[in-house]
């Protein structure tokens, strides 16, 4: 980016954050380098690969901001302050290693809610914000909702284990879905598990110990896989229900109509509706015409892996540009960042340099 254009997109920057002060927030700025260790979990493994990492002699290691969630979510859950609205604009830091065209340094322009009275209207306030400061760019919406993929995770009819396996996966969806075919009996065991799992004394040929795990570790694993093998396949029925949650493509005020059918077979998500619903009417109340706006089943599940609710982004017709503007629902995050004090919590952010380039400014 050229120094020209890197002034008129902090300029820019600068506009969209006092449009989301103009709503409330108030401004806040965070370090560039943060804490790596457990911080850097909380993103999920994409971000996780593409960050910048670097280690400071008194600090430890540390990463070129990722984003500003996290360390936005750590300032909050220190002050307590309730509901509160943050702003911020600065650069984030991701490597690029599939696309060279991509930046790998980039302003974000964020607005941030800290607000549990009402979720839904806090999901409609941030997305009509971010709406707002896009103006009249012509833009694809679309969105998703993780909480609906976790309830109907939760809810399956099988084991503990295999839902928790299945609940860490929703943002991998190869692994997922051979997590699924494996689980509900669609591929078959391989031979040499098989062979492993039915052995009496599996050590027997093992030789000796040279791997990094203890031989307990792998007793225990065995166990795991005994007892998973022992439990009954995922029902056809549930399989195919979860495979029309995902595959789900509609318009909003359809795709109510269409959950609430697949809610009478599996009532796990049921909660999870309700809560769309009273997003729709919320987003309604503020504007956005909810017959035109997608849903997307798996829309959301290959980015960051603290979204836990309504997930959005704004696409230009161009397929090759990245999101101009995403955003979502974290509530877990606060939690972990909280020591388990949770304050439901939503945002999204606008890359000016995306708008600019949008305008033809730059
Ligand atoms: N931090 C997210 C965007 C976001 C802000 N608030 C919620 N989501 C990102 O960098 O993609």
């Amino acid at each position: 980016m050229t120094p020209e254009t890197l002034i008129a997109v902090l300029a820019e920057a600068d506009r969209l954050r006092d449009g989301f002060a103009a709503r409330g927030a108030l401004v806040v700025q965070t370090d560039v380098l943060q804490p790596a260790g457990t911080l850097l979990d909380l993103y999920g493994e994409d971000i996780r690969g593409r960050s910048y990492l670097t280690s400071d002699p008194v600090q430890g290691e540390m990463v070129l901001r990722p984003d500003f969630t996290v360390p936005v979510v750590q300032m909050h859950m220190a002050s307590h302050a309730l509901p509160a609205r943050y702003t911020y604009a600065g650069k984030v830091f991701r490597k690029q290693d599939q696309d060279p065209s991509r930046a790998n340094e980039f302003v974000q322009v964020g607005f941030e809610v800290f607000d549990g009275s009402n979720p839904a209207k806090a999901d409609a306030e941030v997305f009509a914000a971010i709406r707002d400061g896009l103006g009249d760019l012509p833009l694809r919406a679309a969105t998703g909702d993780i909480g609906i993929l976790m309830a109907a995770v939760a809810g399956l009819r099988t084991s503990q284990p295999r839902k928790d396996a299945l609940a860490r996966h929703i943002w991998r969806p190869r692994r997922f879905r051979t997590l699924l075919d494996r689980f509900g009996g669609r591929s078959p065991v391989p031979p040499s598990r098989a062979a492993l799992l039915g052995a009496d004394d599996p050590f027997a040929a093992a030789g000796p110990e040279i791997g990094l795990r203890s031989r307990r570790e792998v007793e225990a694993r065995i166990a795991t896989l005994r007892t998973d093998a022992a439990t009954p396949p995922i029902s056809r029925e549930e399989l195919a229900l979860l495979d029309t949650l995902m595959g789900l493509r509609e318009t909003s005020d359809h795709v109510l109509s269409r959950l609430r059918d697949i809610a009478v077979d599996m009532p796990a998500i049921g909660p999870a509706v309700t809560r769309l619903r009273a997003r729709l009417d919320a987003l309604d109340a503020l504007g956005v015409d909810v017959s035109a706006l997608e849903f997307e089943g798996s829309y959301g599940r290959t980015t960051l892996e603290y979204y836990d609710g309504f997930v959005f982004g704004f696409y230009a017709a161009d397929p090759l540009m990245p999101p101009v503007a995403t955003g979502g629902r974290y509530d877990a995050l606060t939690a972990r960042l909280g020591d388990g004090a949770a304050v439901p919590a939503v945002g999204g952010v606008i890359r000016p340099d995306l708008v600019l380039a949008l305008r033809g400014a730059v």
